[in-house]
């Protein structure tokens, strides 16, 4: 017998991230090849035409798992019955906007999606937020659906994770496969720790692999401004490893993590590690009976103490200006 199709809505879907992500996931890449997949795509008025057109592609496609496609620029029917929301449209940045400017052109999205998320969604709802600033996006999003418990609220910090395994194994000169226990702390964004402390390369710690010295300096730069550096080289900013990072957070969520091995995401914090409690923060976390949890008890030294603070300081700021803006109490 056929598993029944989830539902999953994608935001953004007819921008770039959307489009690099739902042929994979109709393809079966996120939730696994025996599960059908009904996917309803988000937009407001000025992207519907670019939905319109990606689901063209879908059916052309012919997945034998894509049990669906619906485009609505109705967060109240894109959210209903979803048992994964991939927020991925944002406001982004432009020339001359103020960070508060920005914080507050998003509220006005997260807000009312997190509202529609508590309203229509399952009540197991998994909801990762893609869009920048994504934590506090999450953040918002999660205040407006207080019924929902607060752990169905996510942020992506997986690209981040993904960047810092690709980064250290180029580095050891290993292959990817023979790198574990990375951790990226903080903020996506170019405070985030991205921290080799309990890293192994081939089993041996990280550290004896590498030049701590750029393990703790240049690396820590690198990955925390390879977005940028992306948007650079590329002249847009990052598509497809964005895609596949928020698909491997979703996968890794629902289906677990491999046995011994952590990785990174933006859950909201319960005060471990010393992060204020509701904060999204990013975290090194496991995923066991299709729940996230954070991997208590490892040491942190001086210098990543730091680190995280620093970036956890920028969450704290980022908090305090949308409550100042009314967008959370
Ligand atoms: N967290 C991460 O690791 C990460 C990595 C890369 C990019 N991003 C962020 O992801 C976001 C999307 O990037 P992109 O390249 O797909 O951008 P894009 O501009 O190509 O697409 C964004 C889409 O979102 C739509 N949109 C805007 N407001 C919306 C709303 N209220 N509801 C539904 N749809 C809405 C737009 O119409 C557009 O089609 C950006 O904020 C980008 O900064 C995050
Ligand atoms: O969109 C951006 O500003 C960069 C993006 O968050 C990234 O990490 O690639």
């Amino acid at each position: 017998m056929p598993k029944p199709p989830v539902t999953i809505t994608l935001t953004g879907a007819g921008g770039q991230i959307g489009y690099a992500a739902m042929f994979r996931i109709a393809a079966g890449d996120m939730l696994g090849a025996d599960q059908p997949v009904a996917l309803r795509l988000l937009e407001i008025p000025q992207g519907m035409r670019g939905a319109e057109g990606a689901a063209m592609e879908l059916a052309d496609c012919a997945f034998p798992l894509l049990a669906g496609v619906e485009i609505t620029d109705d967060p109240n029917v894109g959210f209903d019955g979803a048992s994964v929301a991939m927020l991925i449209g944002s406001r982004p940045r432009t020339a001359g906007m103020e960070r508060g400017d920005l914080l507050a052109a998003n509220g006005a999205i997260f807000g009312p999606q997190g509202r529609a998320i508590g309203a229509h969604a399952a009540d197991d709802v998994r909801v990762i937020v893609v869009g920048n600033p994504a934590n506090t996006n999450a953040l918002i999003a999660q205040q407006h659906a207080p019924d929902l418990p607060p752990e169905r609220f996510t942020a992506l910090t997986r690209l981040d994770h993904n960047r810092a395994v690709g980064l250290l194994a180029a580095e050891a000169g290993v292959a990817v496969a023979d790198v574990g226990g990375v951790t990226i702390w903080g903020n996506h964004s170019a405070t985030q720790y991205p921290d080799l402390s309990h890293a192994t390369v081939s089993g041996r710690p990280a550290l004896d692999a590498v030049d701590p010295a750029w393990a703790r300096g240049a690396y820590v730069d690198r990955v925390a401004k390879r977005g940028a550096e992306i948007i650079e080289v590329r002249g847009g900013s990052s598509v497809a490893s964005a895609a596949n990072a928020a698909i491997e957070h979703v996968r890794d969520w629902a289906l677990g993590t491999p046995d011994g091995a952590w990785t990174s995401a933006a859950v909201v914090s319960r005060g471990e590690y010393g992060v204020p409690a509701g904060l999204v923060s990013s975290f090194p976390v496991v995923s066991r009976g299709g729940d996230w949890e954070i991997v208590e008890g490892l040491s942190v030294d001086e210098f990543s103490r730091r680190r995280i603070d620093a970036s956890v300081a920028e969450l704290v700021a980022e908090r305090d200006a949308v409550r100042e803006l009314g967008l959370i109490e």
